[in-house]
């Protein structure tokens, strides 16, 4: 199906992208003139000499936080690869050479490189793409609606786009994580009956990334096997084929898509389901009046224990929508992991409630000098307000009134520049509904207008006092918080990650019920499990 470039191939400068990026597949077809590998006739060492010389043109779908990193690893194996991304300014900054993609070590040279040698390129048409390659990867955004349904329409709309260029021969990987049943029951369909093509012509595969944003280039080429499952046999041997390239791990073919996406999504509820056992262990730390990570950390030290670390909530575009992969998808009774969300969902609502009992006591020790208040005052049991029983059992109208509250950090983890699902929002607009006024600082989002509390640098809020400090998401760049310029006060530190040695500051965190007067957590305590 040829296509006359489109806007879409002129680079920054408007010239077409032809004279300026690099140019489409490679002169030189091998001479066994394969260039797509869905055949289970062919020779697996003609198809894969054809792969790595370049005669396999490969497009990606999505050139974000994953996507960049996978088509920059993919253009080095293969050296024919097309992004795609309807963001025009992501496909300007790829085809300038430059990674949009911050914090990621190796991909803003790996990003340069490729584009400089002519084997990574983007457009911002996904047809472009789709008419050029065989191999197609789709790695774009998954989302929920707001009944937290599974919304894959930004996956249909790619797969509309690969259907108007996709050829006999070719083959689909889905990278995108998507419910159980897609690839097979919606995907390769809808590729069929949109292309014209029999469903025999073509391959689709489950090929999960299961890789973290800070790591990704390790975690795509070699910190674990690379699972693929295809809707048939053929489709499964293509995926061994291609990631076989792609990671110097094991690539482990599963029976089926269906299992392949299981695998991941199962991984993504599993870890859900941890952090919401960790966030309950500290609760019941509050009341022992131990440390929760000192007793995680000694119970992990037996292999059959891992069990995650208690924080103020679990935010991405991952974790707390993978649960809803199953939850809305199939009518299997489920509570434990409806209930896991629940518990996740229910932390920044019950750290601002401990908050809220530690100004207590804070207030009990400095006025009557008496015995503190129990710091585990939050409310047990479930109410109509907190159906999980998450001990957020106070009003959310009180306790907080005329208190000044610093928020430090509000991406979803420290590291990336990721606001989607950050639980900082239900935090601050909580701390909001209790009459707090609020200041918040993350030196990674540049706007934070999108948050009830003002904007202030680390500068700013260090020069400032407040009645308390809220940190939600332990940023590097706060090693830099000058803590010694600000007023004394209280720090409920959620990750129970600062470093307060030495400063006058009670530091409070989620699962320890004692102020650390500077000592800092104790010994022993493990680090947030990446
Ligand atoms: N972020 C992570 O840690 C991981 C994400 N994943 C999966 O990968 C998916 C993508 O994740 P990220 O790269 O982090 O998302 P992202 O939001 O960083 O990037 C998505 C990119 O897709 C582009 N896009 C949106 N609609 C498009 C379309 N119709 N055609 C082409 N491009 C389009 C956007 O402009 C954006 O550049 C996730 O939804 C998830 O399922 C898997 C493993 C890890
Ligand atoms: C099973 C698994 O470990 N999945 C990883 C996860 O990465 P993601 O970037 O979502 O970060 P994450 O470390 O899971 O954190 C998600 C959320 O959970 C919170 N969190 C995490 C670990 C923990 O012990 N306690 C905790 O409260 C974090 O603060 C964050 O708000 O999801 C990624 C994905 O699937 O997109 C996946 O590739 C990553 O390997």
């Amino acid at each position: 199906m040829e296509r006359t470039p489109d806007s879409s191939t002129t680079d920054s400068t408007g010239s077409p992208a032809s004279e300026t990026a690099p140019t489409t597949p490679s002169e030189g077809r091998d001479e066994a003139g394969v260039d797509r590998l869905y055949d289970a006739s062919a020779d697996t060492a003609d198809q894969r000499r054809a792969l790595v010389g370049g005669d396999v043109p490969v497009a990606v779908y999505g050139l974000g936080k994953m996507g960049l990193p996978v088509a920059s690893v993919l253009a080095s194996v293969t050296g024919n690869v097309v992004g795609a991304d309807v963001d025009p300014d992501v496909v300007e900054s790829v085809n300038a050479g430059e990674s949009h993609v911050r914090g990621e070590p190796g991909l803003d040279g790996l990003v340069a490189d490729r584009v400089d040698d002519g084997s990574l390129r983007a457009v911002s048409d996904p047809e472009v793409a789709a008419d050029e390659a065989s191999i197609h990867v789709v790695i774009v955004p998954t989302l929920l609606t707001e009944e937290n349904e599974g919304d894959l329409s930004i996956v249909d709309a790619v797969v509309d786009a690969i259907a108007t260029g996709i050829d006999p021969g070719d083959a689909v990987f889905v990278e995108s994580t998507v419910p159980p049943g897609t690839c097979a029951d919606r995907i390769a369909p809808r590729l069929a009956e949109r292309s014209g093509l029999d469903r025999a012509a073509f391959g689709v595969a489950f090929c999960p990334e299961r890789t973290a944003s800070g790591r990704a280039l390790r975690d795509i080429t070699e910190s674990y096997p690379k699972i693929v499952g295809g809707v048939d046999a053929e489709s499964t041997r293509v995926a061994d084929l291609v990631y076989g390239e792609v990671t110097d791990n094991d690539v482990i073919p599963v029976r089926d898509a269906t299992t392949a996406e299981a695998t991941k999504v199962f991984g993504g509820v599993y870890r859900d389901v941890n952090i919401a056992l960790a966030n309950e262990f500290a609760r019941y730390a509050d009341s022992m009046g131990i440390d929760v990570r000192e007793a995680i950390a000694a119970s992990n030290t037996q292999p059959y224990s891992h069990v995650l670390s208690p924080g103020p909530g679990v935010g991405g575009h991952c974790i707390p929508v993978y649960p809803h992969f199953l939850l809305s998808e199939f009518a299997v009774e489920s509570p434990l992991v409806r209930i896991s969300r629940l518990v996740n969902d229910g932390m920044p609502t019950h750290a601002v409630d401990r908050l809220r009992s530690i100004l207590r006591t804070e207030a009990d020790v400095s006025t009557v000098n008496g015995p503190a208040a129990d710091a585990s005052a939050a409310g047990e049991g479930t109410t109509d307000r907190d159906p999980a029983g998450t001990g957020s059992s106070e009003s959310s109208a009180s306790g907080l009134d005329g208190v000044r509250v610093l928020v430090l950090g509000v991406t979803y983890r420290p590291g990336v520049n990721e606001l989607r699902n950050s639980p900082s929002y239900e935090l601050i607009e909580e701390l909001s509904r209790g009459g707090a006024t609020v200041d918040v600082c993350d030196p990674l989002v540049g706007d934070l207008t999108g948050f009830a509390a003002t904007p202030v640098s680390m500068a700013e809020a260090a020069g400032s006092a407040y009645d308390a400090v809220v940190a939600v998401t332990p940023h590097e760049e706060f090693s830099a918080f000058d803590w010694d310029a600000l007023e004394p006060t209280v720090v409920l530190d959620c990750h129970d990650a600062v470093d307060l040695d030495g400063t006058d500051h009670r530091e409070y965190t989620l699962g320890r019920a004692i102020a650390l007067d500077g000592e800092g957590p104790p010994a022993g305590s493990p680090d947030m499990d990446r």
